[in-house]
């Protein structure tokens, strides 16, 4: 497999899925894991880089999993919206704790809590070297906060999407149900699709590809490893309009 191709970043849209937030733990949120994203975080803030954040809500409750137990779908999608803007408090507290200026903005509007989703406003904070964290998904049941990090990304003119999950890139296979299955370095937006590799949702994947924005995926649990990457070093996957040699 060849070696990942780097390319500096200015903007970068970071996803950071909900269940890495748990830590060990079986639910929730796990503060030391929280703290431990946000140093990563301030490194490459530090490091000149403008960035702004969605942060999944699987550690919480997941839309599918109340209408599996009978919920209406839209009810329970929002609940799992209303668990994106608990995690998206606690990285804000966080990061703030550290030095780090934040800002979180909802799709689903609550004055008294956070900002709401203004794009130009959210482009004026990324501007001032402000942290973005764009909660709430996209304020819409049936998507997932995949989509919500592709469709700000899009709006924001990122240079790249980060998915910080809890595996070091996109394999053949589910690499937690398939040993043997093999991480790519570079994958065309075409292949994900096609192979059906499902690391990120194909509605998020085909957003990125229309706008050509790369996706680098990785995973976040190792502390540094945020870094490394941006730097084109550590392990990760890269997705793009490239076709691997
Ligand atoms: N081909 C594949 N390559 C890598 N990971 C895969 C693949 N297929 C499925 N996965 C799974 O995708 C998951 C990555 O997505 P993640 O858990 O971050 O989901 P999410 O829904 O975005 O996050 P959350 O809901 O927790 O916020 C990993 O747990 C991994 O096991
Ligand atoms: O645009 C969106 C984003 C999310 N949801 C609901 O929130 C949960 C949690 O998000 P994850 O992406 O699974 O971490 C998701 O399961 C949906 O129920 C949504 O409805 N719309």
């Amino acid at each position: 497999m060849s070696e990942p191709q780097h390319r500096p970043y200015r903007r970068v849209l970071l996803k950071v899925s909900g269940e890495v937030l748990m830590g060990d733990t079986p639910y929730g949120i796990d503060t030391k894991t929280v703290e431990s994203v946000a140093e990563d975080i301030r490194e490459i803030v530090q490091s000149g880089v403008e960035l702004c954040l969605v942060i999944g809500g699987g550690n919480i409750f997941r839309g599918m999993a109340g209408a599996a137990k009978g919920m209406e779908r839209s009810s329970a999608d929002y609940m799992g919206m209303l668990a994106t803007v608990m995690n998206a408090l606690a990285m804000q507290d966080a990061l703030e704790r550290i030095g780090v200026s934040t800002r979180v903005q909802s799709a689903i509007p609550m004055a008294t809590v956070c900002e709401p989703y203004i794009r130009r406003r959210a482009q004026r904070h990324l501007e001032k070297g402000r942290v973005v964290i764009f909660a709430a998904g996209t304020g819409n049941p049936f998507f997932t906060t995949d989509t919500a990090a592709a469709l700000r990304a899009a709006e924001m003119q990122c240079d790249a999407l980060f998915k910080g999950t809890s595996v070091d890139g996109i394999y053949s296979a589910d690499p937690k149900k398939d040993p043997e299955a093999k991480r790519y370095d570079t994958l065309d937006y075409m292949d994900v699709l096609a192979k059906d590799l499902r690391v990120m949702d194909a509605s998020a994947v085909a957003l990125m590809r229309d706008n050509n924005i790369p996706i680098v995926v990785f995973s976040i649990k190792g502390r540094g490893n945020l870094l490394n990457v941006l730097k084109g070093q550590g392990t990760h996957t890269v997705v793009s309009g490239v076709r691997a040699a």
